[in-house]
């Protein structure tokens, strides 16, 4: 299902980009991202690209002007895992932008992508406003929260048995460890990428000075069962003293465990460290344990941002690579501008779930009968991953219900237990 034209733009020719021009891909990140933490040539940033899936256009008097990337991951959806090109380190440099070139390479990346039997897109937006308009739908939230030191949590039976150690991280002892217990925790959580390679992790767990922002190297507590670790944060304290009293700042990248109680007695941990005033979150999902264990949630300062975004290449085999939380049978008109294949009339049919199986597969085909709902495949994108509410955007106008009823069993079919998320950007 390969149909859009992924010319370049009048005065640009497409590039593969092999690891013999890091340099020149560097540049052009560089000037995009003018405070990209990357430290000079000389203690080279462990860059995590895929060479084989990066490429860019080059200006006819030989500038590269931009760039893009994309990881081939396995997603995990509701249910299920699909095969998924994470959408990354695009760049236009500032006196080429305005010029359709991201347009361009979006379109090249749909072809590629499609061609390698990905069905889905994904990744992380550096303004929201970017790519909605290429069919991508924010399909989860995080959340921020800023604690106070001591904050109340509820007890959890078990915690208090638990070890902890704090160490300073590094990726040698630690990223074996990290990856391990990041993919424990995770389980069954749509969103919830792992960072499968080696330069991924090296990149995730990189501590360059340029990265600290005034705050001490990267710390890692480990919460542990005799010698089984079962969860871990990684944080920075940043210490300030505010009229001669102590006012410092954790600032918590990663709190993953495997079970209530490390959950519980990590938390207590960095909620309770010397000369520390102020906990900030990692990113969490909507329904994180955290939320739950607290005593009184008011006390949180809550800040939403858009998580991961999701782009649906091939409609028919991203439907059925999910499963559904309740039976479904309805008729989507789907309406998607850059994709015309995906346009058209869909049938989502479930079948029956059995206990060995979590949610109900389904069966998607194409359709002659009428519409029960139309839906733009920006819409689908975001309700893929079983965190957002057709109803919702039906009430936002974005979702029409032409069968009554459609609407309601829709979103029930398409909602999901728990909350997507995906705890690290890439
Ligand atoms: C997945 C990731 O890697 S996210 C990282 C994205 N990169 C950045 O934000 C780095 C800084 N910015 C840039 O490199 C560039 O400005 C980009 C990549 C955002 C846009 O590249 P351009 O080549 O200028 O985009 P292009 O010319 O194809 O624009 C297409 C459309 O998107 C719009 N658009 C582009 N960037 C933005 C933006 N930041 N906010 C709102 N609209 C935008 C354009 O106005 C244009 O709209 P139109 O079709 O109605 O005229």
């Amino acid at each position: 299902m390969t149909n859009t034209t992924a010319a370049a733009p009048a005065g640009y020719r497409p590039v593969d980009l092999p690891a013999a021009r890091r340099a020149d891909v560097l540049a052009v990140d560089r000037s995009a991202f003018p405070a990209s933490p990357i430290p000079d040539d000389a203690a080279p940033f462990p860059v995590p690209l895929d060479w084989t899936r990066t490429t860019g256009l080059e200006h006819a008097d030989g500038t590269l002007a931009a760039i893009h990337s994309s990881y081939p991951f396995s997603l995990p959806v509701p249910g299920a895992v699909t095969a998924c090109a994470g959408l990354t380190w695009v760049g236009v440099r500032p006196d080429h932008r305005r010029r359709g070139l991201l347009t361009a390479m979006i379109a090249s990346h749909f072809d590629r992508s499609l061609a390698r039997g990905e069905a889905v897109s994904a990744l992380f937006a550096a303004e929201p406003a970017i790519y909605g308009r290429f069919g991508y739908g924010s399909a989860a939230d995080d959340l921020h929260v800023t604690l106070g030191r001591g904050a109340a949590l509820r007890p959890v039976p078990g915690s208090a048995d638990l070890t902890l150690r704090l160490e300073r991280m590094t990726a040698a002892a630690h990223g074996e460890l990290v990856h391990r217990v990041h993919g424990r925790a995770g389980a069954g959580r749509p969103g919830w990428l792992e960072r499968t390679t080696a330069p991924l992790q090296a990149a995730f767990l990189a501590d360059p000075p340029s990265s600290r922002d005034g705050a001490e190297e990267q710390q890692i507590v480990t919460v542990r069962s005799g010698d089984d670790v079962r969860g871990y944060a990684l944080l920075r304290r940043k210490e300030a003293w505010v009229d001669f009293s102590p006012q410092g700042v954790v600032r918590v990248a990663e709190l993953v465990a495997v079970d209530p109680a490390a959950t519980h007695r990590l938390w207590s941990f960095v909620l309770d460290l010397d000369l520390m005033s102020t906990i900030e979150s990692p990113k969490l999902a909507a329904d994180d344990v955290l939320l739950s264990l607290l005593v009184n949630v008011r006390v949180t300062r809550p800040r939403i941002a858009d998580n991961v975004w999701i782009r649906l290449l091939d409609v028919p085999t991203a439907l059925a690579a999910r499963r559904y939380a309740a039976p479904l049978d309805a008729v989507f008109e789907v309406t998607d501008a850059l994709l015309p294949a995906n346009a058209g009339r869909w049938r989502v049919r479930t079948g029956t779930g059995g206990t060995d199986v979590v949610g109900f597969p389904a069966e998607v085909t194409p359709s002659t009968e009428p519409a029960d709902l139309t839906v733009d495949v920006r819409e689908l994108g975001a309700a893929y991953l079983g965190g957002r509410s057709l109803t919702a955007f039906a009430a936002a106008g974005l979702v029409t219900e032409h069968r009554p009823g459609a609407l309601a069993s829709a979103t029930t079919a398409f909602g999901w237990p728990v909350a997507p998320l995906c705890s690290w950007t890439f």
